[in-house]
Formats: structure tokens, C-alpha cells, sequence
């Protein structure tokens, strides 16, 4: 196979104090408004921001939402969690807004990235805010409290230095087969809100045990002509005991699954909605797939 054939696909975590410009980042780096709806961020290890194609390679950009509110004891076991998502990733980026400098929050994050063995790059953003010759001296004190591989200057808002972002991160994920299909990325939200809907009903109406065994992913997402939209989602188990579960008496459990999360479905896409699902025990390749394609769906179990 040529070079220019060969695909590459890879996680970037993006990390950063509050009001660094994440969201702005992200939209700038996917060119669009991308949001995808986490009912429940601060259970999920990483959430999936956008899905970005770049030349021959697919750049998931995902953030760790959990990171910076140990508020309780509880929270502190999911910070330790999100913390696991950013070592997960190929890259982790750190955005630093560059007319704040270091604070606090920063210092926190730095001493939580010092323990990764994995890249990390950092990018001073808002650079539009200030004269060049005042990011040198933070880009340094930065550099010095952290040995970062790379440092970007970039306006996230004004789109400055992201194509040379872009292009990096292209350059460094592993060779590998792209995660999503090139045809199913505009209805990535729409997939993920809708698998993210079923496992909120499944977390609601089974056991403690089976959700942190289960994932969900949307098989298939079909515009209709009429306006409605079937949606097929398959829930992944890892045991023949909880699939019993999940199914219920003669299927009387997945049915209102279903029934709960289409009328859900029904009130947020404000159109008619066919849901299908399916429960499958994971095997082999299945698993595997499920495992990444759930990333921002799956608690730290
Ligand atoms: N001037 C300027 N403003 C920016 C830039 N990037 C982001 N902002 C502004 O900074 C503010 C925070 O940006 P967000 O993208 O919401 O930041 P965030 O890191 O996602 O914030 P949280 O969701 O609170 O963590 C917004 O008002 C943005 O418009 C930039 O490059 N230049």
C-alpha cells in the first residue's frame, strides 16, 4: 500500500483550566458547531467532542471531562478515572489561555500531566489578545514546568496557527483503520446521543452490576422520506446472565428501555422515531469495537 492510502486514526484529549477556549477549539478544529449531548459528562472517562479528517487520517478529539471538580470524595474516584481517559490518548493538548497565564487550576494540571509518560503538547491560545513578545517568556515558564514535545501558539477564535496543529496531530496517531466510517460522521452526534439514551434508560431500570458492563452503539441511523429516522442500536453485555437482564421477562425489560429512550429520542429530535435494539454478547472484535466506539459512553467500571 502507498503512503497516501495508508489511514490513520488516533484519540487527542484536549485539557485545559476553564475558559481556555476548548469549546472554541474544538468547533475551529471540526469546522463546524459540534456538540454532542452528554447527559451525564461527569460519569463518562472521556466524551467524544468531534470526529476530524484530516488528510488520510481520522483525529477524534475528546475531553476528559472530569478533571477539575474534585469537589467530593465520590468525584475524586471519577477525576482519577478522566485522568486514566487523557492517558488513553495518543496526544493530550494542553490549551493555556495565554492572557491568564498560570494560575492555580494550571498548576494543578500540570503537576496531573507531569505523571504521564505519554506526548504532550501545549498550545497558547487567545494569542490575538497579546503582543507576540509577551508569549515567549510564558511559553518558556511553561515548557520548564513541563517537558512538552511540542508548543503551538494559536487563536482558536480567530483560526490562527490550527493548520499546523492539524497537520502534526495527523502526522503522529498511529496507522490504523478509522474508527467511524467516513458516511456515518455527519450523524456522529445524533448516533452517540441516541446509544447515550439507551444507556441512560439501561443505568435506570437494571441492576448496578449490568451497566458497568454495557455498552451501546448505534448500528445504523436511516432518514426516512416521510421525516421520521429508524435508529438500530445494538447493547453490547459481557455475560449471557446479564443479557437475561437487560432482555427481561419474555423482553419485557428492553421493551421499555426502548419505549423510555424513543420517547426521548422523539422530544429532543422533535420527529417521529423508529428504535430498534438488539443485545449482543460481546466477543473478540465486537468487544473491541464496542469498547472504542462507547469511549464516551462507558463508566469507568
Ligand atoms: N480573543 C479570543 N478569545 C477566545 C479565543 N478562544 C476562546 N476565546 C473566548 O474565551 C471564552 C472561553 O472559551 P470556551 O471555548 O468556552 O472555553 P472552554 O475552555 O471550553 O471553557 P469551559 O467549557 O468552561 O471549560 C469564550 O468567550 C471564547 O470566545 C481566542 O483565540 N481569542
Amino acid at each position: 500500500m502507498s503512503d497516501e492510502q495508508r489511514t490513520r486514526c488516533g484519540l487527542i484529549a484536549i485539557v485545559g483550566a476553564p475558559n481556555a477556549g476548548k469549546s472554541t477549539l474544538v468547533n475551529a478544529l471540526a469546522g463546524t458547531k459540534v456538540t454532542i449531548v452528554s447527559p451525564k459528562p461527569q460519569t463518562t472517562r472521556f466524551r467524544i467532542r468531534a470526529v476530524v479528517m484530516r488528510d488520510r487520517a481520522q483525529l477524534i478529539l475528546v475531553d476528559t471531562p472530569g478533571i477539575f471538580q474534585p469537589r467530593r470524595r465520590l468525584d475524586r474516584a471519577m477525576v482519577a478515572a478522566a485522568w486514566g481517559g487523557a492517558k488513553d490518548a495518543d496526544v493530550t493538548l494542553l490549551l493555556v489561555d495565554a492572557k491568564t497565564g498560570i494560575t492555580e487550576r494550571l498548576e494543578a494540571i500540570l503537576e496531573g500531566l507531569a505523571k504521564q509518560k505519554h506526548r504532550v503538547w501545549l498550545a497558547l491560545n487567545k494569542t490575538d489578545l497579546i503582543d507576540p513578545p509577551a508569549l515567549l517568556p510564558l511559553a518558556e515558564k511553561l515548557n520548564a514546568a513541563l517537558n512538552f514535545e511540542r508548543t503551538f501558539m494559536i487563536s482558536a477564535e480567530k483560526s490562527r496557527g490550527l493548520d499546523r496543529l492539524l497537520d502534526d496531530m495527523a502526522a503522529v496517531v498511529p496507522e490504523g483503520p478509522w474508527l467511524f466510517p467516513e458516511d456515518e460522521l455527519s450523524d456522529l452526534p445524533n448516533r452517540m446521543l441516541a446509544a447515550e439514551i439507551v444507556r441512560e434508560q439501561i443505568l435506570r431500570q437494571t441492576h448496578e452490576e449490568v451497566p458497568h458492563h454495557a455498552t451501546v452503539e448505534t448500528e445504523s441511523w436511516q432518514e426516512r422520506d416521510d421525516g421520521s429516522v429508524r435508529v438500530d442500536c445494538t447493547i453490547y453485555v459481557g455475560r449471557a446472565t446479564q443479557k437475561a437482564i437487560i432482555i427481561g421477562d419474555k423482553g419485557s425489560r428492553v421493551k421499555e428501555i426502548g419505549r423510555r429512550a424513543r420517547a426521548e429520542l422523539v422530544a429532543l429530535l422533535e420527529r417521529p422515531v423508529h428504535l430498534f435494539l438488539n443485545v449482543k454478547e460481546r466477543t473478540g472484535w465486537d468487544e473491541e469495537r464496542a469498547r472504542i466506539r462507547a469511549i464516551g459512553l462507558e463508566d469507568e467500571g
